[in-house]
């Protein structure tokens, strides 16, 4: 039997650092909204069954209206459901878990403010994760990496060992929910999926992310999107990477 997989797209958060009146993932770019614009590559994801669109509760009907638009691409039997988001991204995600149907074998989290994710992105992961469970997406570091406290260098990291971690991350289902229900349990905090799974001393495999692929959190940060909107009016990222791996 085929297996199944799911996708769970957090956009419950409030955009706090965008500094607007509104959450960042509903603002306008290029004529629609940034969770517009992710939503348009996960529509043509056709290895998602079902995806899952966690919101805040005031735009659930936003949410609703938004993915009415995506009834006729949605490919081989896929779906968009709504979910109501929770305080925290963790929360969000977690509410998304708790709403996968019980033969989703596979579960994609990726950030509704990561608009510019290729297809080929998506699939690279999802193929990484079926081979060993658990994927993220990263970029290597280019620059040299430092920590600092109190606005002085205490150490310079070894570079090759840095990674700055992206959505999608996929993983076997059962090993997310686990690494949640555990989260739940103890108290674990965490910024992103994997660092749940990680804690169960669970290997993680890492693929090349984009440098397009940003989080849009900053006015800058949007003010590049609409610069690359403008630029990539097409959206080549649309197109899928058919058989790579
Ligand atoms: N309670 C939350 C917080 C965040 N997110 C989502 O998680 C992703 C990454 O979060 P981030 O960029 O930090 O978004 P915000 O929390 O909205 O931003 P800020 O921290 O500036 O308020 C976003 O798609 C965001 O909507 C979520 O679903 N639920
Ligand atoms: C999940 C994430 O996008 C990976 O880089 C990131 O950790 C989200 O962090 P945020 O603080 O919720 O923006």
């Amino acid at each position: 039997m085929m297996s199944k997989t799911c996708a769970i797209i957090p956009a419950a958060g409030r955009g706090l650092r965008m500094g607007r009146n509104k959450p960042k993932q509903f603002l306008e770019v290029s004529g629609k909204s940034l969770l517009s614009h992710t939503l348009d590559i996960f529509s043509k994801a056709s290895f998602l069954s079902e995806i899952f669109l966690v919101v805040p509760q005031d735009f659930i009907s936003e949410a609703r209206e938004l993915i009415q638009g995506f009834s006729d691409s949605i490919r081989d039997g896929s779906r968009f459901s709504v979910v109501v988001g929770g305080a925290e991204r963790q929360d969000s995600v977690y509410n998304g878990l708790c709403r996968l149907p019980s033969d989703c074998d596979w579960v994609m989290v990726h950030d509704g403010v990561r608009p510019f994710a290729s297809l080929k992105l998506l699939e690279k992961t999802w193929k990484a994760a079926q081979i060993s469970g658990a994927a993220v997406a990263a970029l290597s570091a280019t620059d040299t990496v430092k920590r600092v406290l109190d606005a002085v260098v205490r150490e310079t990291l070894p570079r090759e060992e840095i990674w700055l971690v992206q959505t999608p991350q996929v993983f076997r289902k059962e090993i997310l929910l686990r690494a949640y229900e555990e989260a739940r349990k103890y108290g674990w905090v965490g910024t992103d999926d994997a660092s749940f799974v990680e804690r169960l001393q669970i290997p993680v495999s890492v693929v090349h992310g984009e440098r397009s692929n940003i989080k849009v959190t900053t006015p800058e940060d949007l003010d590049w999107a609409a610069w690359y909107l403008g630029r990539n009016p097409e959206r080549e990222n649309l197109q899928s990477a058919g058989g790579e791996a």
